[in-house]
C-alpha cells in the first residue's frame, strides 16, 4: 500500500462504510493502474524518442554554450541519411583516400573538398555553419560542392556521438581537420569560442580518431600565428612558438601539443599546416583584402595599420589554390596511424610545415593592387596597429615543405587578387570591371 491510501480525501471523515470502503478501494486500484499505465507508457515512448535507433534524430547544439554565436539545430541520421554519407565518401579511383573534410562549408575546407574529389578520393564534409561570418556564403559554398557530390553533415565537431557514428559508417582513411574559429582580433571578443572549437573540438575529434579501427592519418590546419612575437625572419619550423601574440595564436599552439600528445600515446599520424594569410575566391569575409574591397567599392574609408616605430605592416599572403596543393601533398605523404582499439603500436609520424609564399608585401600595397583592379581609389586611414593581437610581419620559410611535399607557391599577390576581385565582382553582382 502506498503512503496516499492513508490520506483521507476529505478531512474528518475517516471512517467508511464497508461497501462504500470496497467501492474506493476498486476506484483507488483504477486509479493508480491508470496512473501506472501513463507512466509506463511515457517510460517507453522517451526511451524510443531518445534511442539512436529511432533515427533520424536531433542533436542539439551543446546547451546554451555562449561561446558561439549561433549553433543551428542539426539533424542527423537514419538510413537516407547514411547512404547519402556512404555515396558522398565513396572512393572512385585506385588508391583513393576516404577523408572526412572538417570545417568544409568555410574556405580552405570548400577548395580542398573539392580538389579531392575531382581526383576521385571519398569526401565527406562536416561543418556547424555558424555565423562568426555571413552564413550565406557558406551554404554557397555548400551548394557548389553539393552539385560536384560533396555531402556535407551539419554538426559541431564537440559532438562526440554525431563523430562516432561517422565513423561507424565510414572507415576514413584520412581526416582533413579545418574546422576551427579563425581570425587573430576576434579572439578579444569572443575568446570562448576559440577554446571550445580549436582546443575542446580538437580534442573531440582526436578521441574519436584514436578509437576509431583503423584509425585515420590527420592533417590539420594551424597557423602562422604561433611564431607570434619572434623577429627572426623568415619564420621556420625550428624556430620557438612559445609567445603568442593573441588568444587565436595560443589556441593553435596549444593544438600542436595536443597533436603531440595524441601522436605520442595512441599512436595517431598527425600533421599540422602552419598556414600565411590564405586569400582568394570564396575566401573569408572577415580579412583584410575582402572587407578592404567592400569598402573600397562602397567608398568607405579603411585602415591601414603601421607599426608604432611608422613601419609598414606586410604579411606573407598565400593564394588558395597553393594551399590546396600543400594539403593534398601532406594527405599523400601522411603515413599511417599506427594504433588500434585505443592503444599504440609503433612510433607514428609527427610533422608541421609552414606553408606560405615566401614573399611578403606590405598591406599598403595589397590596397594599391585593390584599388588598381577596382578602378576605385580606396579613402585611406593610416593608423597604429592596434593591440589586438596583429603581428607586425610574417614571411615563411618553405624549405621543410618544398623537401618533404614538393610544395612550391606558383600565384604571386596580384596574379591572385586579380582572381579574388574577378570572383567577389560576380558573387555579389558589382558593376565595377576587373582590369587586365
Ligand atoms: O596567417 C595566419 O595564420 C592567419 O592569417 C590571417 O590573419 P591575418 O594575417 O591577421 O589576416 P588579416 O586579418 O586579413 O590581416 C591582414 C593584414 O592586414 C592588416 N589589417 C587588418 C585589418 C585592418 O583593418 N587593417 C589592416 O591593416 C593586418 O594587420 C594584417 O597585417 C587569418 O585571419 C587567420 O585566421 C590566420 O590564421
Amino acid at each position: 500500500m502506498s503512503h496516499l491510501d492513508h490520506i483521507p480525501s476529505t478531512p474528518g471523515k475517516f471512517k467508511m462504510e464497508k461497501s462504500y470502503n470496497n467501492r474506493m478501494r476498486w476506484h483507488s486500484s483504477l486509479t493508480k493502474l491508470t496512473f501506472w499505465s501513463f507512466i509506463f507508457i511515457g517510460v517507453i515512448f522517451l526511451f524510443f524518442y531518445r534511442s539512436p535507433a529511432s533515427q533520424p534524430s536531433t542533436t542539439h547544439p551543446e546547451p546554451s554554450d555562449p561561446s558561439r554565436r549561433s549553433l543551428r539545430t542539426s539533424s542527423w541520421g537514419g538510413p537516407e541519411w547514411e547512404k547519402r554519407v556512404r555515396t558522398s565518401a565513396r572512393i572512385r579511383s585506385r588508391n583513393g583516400f576516404s577523408v572526412l573534410v572538417t570545417g568544409a562549408a568555410g574556405f580552405v575546407g570548400t577548395h580542398v573538398s573539392s580538389a579531392l574529389k575531382r581526383r576521385g578520393d571519398g569526401v565527406l564534409g562536416l561543418d556547424n555553419f555558424n555565423d562568426y561570418y555571413d552564413p550565406s556564403l557558406k551554404r554557397a559554398r555548400q551548394g557548389l560542392l553539393e552539385r560536384s557530390g560533396v555531402f556535407i553533415v551539419e554538426g559541431d565537431i564537440n559532438d562526440v556521438a554525431l563523430l562516432k557514428k561517422l565513423f561507424e559508417v565510414v572507415a576514413f582513411t584520412h581526416v582533413m581537420h579545418l574546422a576551427a574559429q579563425a581570425g587573430v582580433r576576434y579572439a578579444m571578443e569572443n575568446p570562448g569560442s576559440y577554446v571550445h572549437s580549436n582546443i575542446a573540438g580538437f580534442v573531440s575529434l582526436l578521441e574519436v580518431c584514436k578509437e576509431a579501427n583503423p584509425q585515420p592519418s590527420i592533417v590539420w590546419a594551424s597557423s602562422s600565428s604561433v611564431y607570434g612575437l619572434n623577429t627572426k625572419v623568415p619564420f621556420s619550423e625550428k624556430d620557438r612558438t612559445d609567445q603568442p601574440a593573441s588568444l587565436y595564436a595560443a589556441t593553435k599552439k596549444a593544438g600542436e601539443e595536443i597533436a603531440h600528445t595524441y601522436n605520442h600515446i595512441y599512436g595517431l599520424s598527425l600533421t599540422g599546416l602552419r598556414f600565411f594569410t590564405v586569400y582568394g575566391p570564396w575566401g573569408r569575409p572577415d580579412m583584410a583584402y575582402f572587407f578592404f574591397t567592400k569598402d573600397i567599392l562602397k567608398g568607405k574609408s579603411i585602415s591601414i595599420f603601421e607599426t608604432q616605430n611608422h613601419e609598414t605592416v606586410a604579411r606573407d599572403f598565400t593564394y588558395i589554390d597553393d594551399i590546396v596543393k600543400g594539403c593534398l601533398a601532406a594527405l599523400d605523404t601522411a603515413e599511417k596511424s599506427t594504433g588500434s582499439g585505443g592503444k599504440k603500436k609503433a612510433p607514428a609520424q609527427l610533422r608541421v610545415f609552414n606553408l606560405g609564399n615566401t614573399s611578403p608585401v606590405p598591406v599598403s600595397n595589397l590596397v594599391s593592387i585593390l584599388e588598381k583592379l577596382l578602378k576605385v581609389k580606396a579613402k585611406k586611414n593610416i593608423t597604429k596597429l592596434p593591440r589586438n593581437g596583429d603581428v607586425p610581419y610574417t614571411h615563411a620559410n618553405i624549405s621543410l615543405a618544398q623537401r618533404e611535399l614538393g610544395y612550391k607557391p606558383s600565384t604571386d599577390l596580384q596574379t591572385g587578387l586579380k582572381k579574388f576581385v574577378r570572383w567577389y565582382l560576380n558573387y555579389y553582382g558589382g558593376k565595377k570591371a576587373v582590369s587586365r
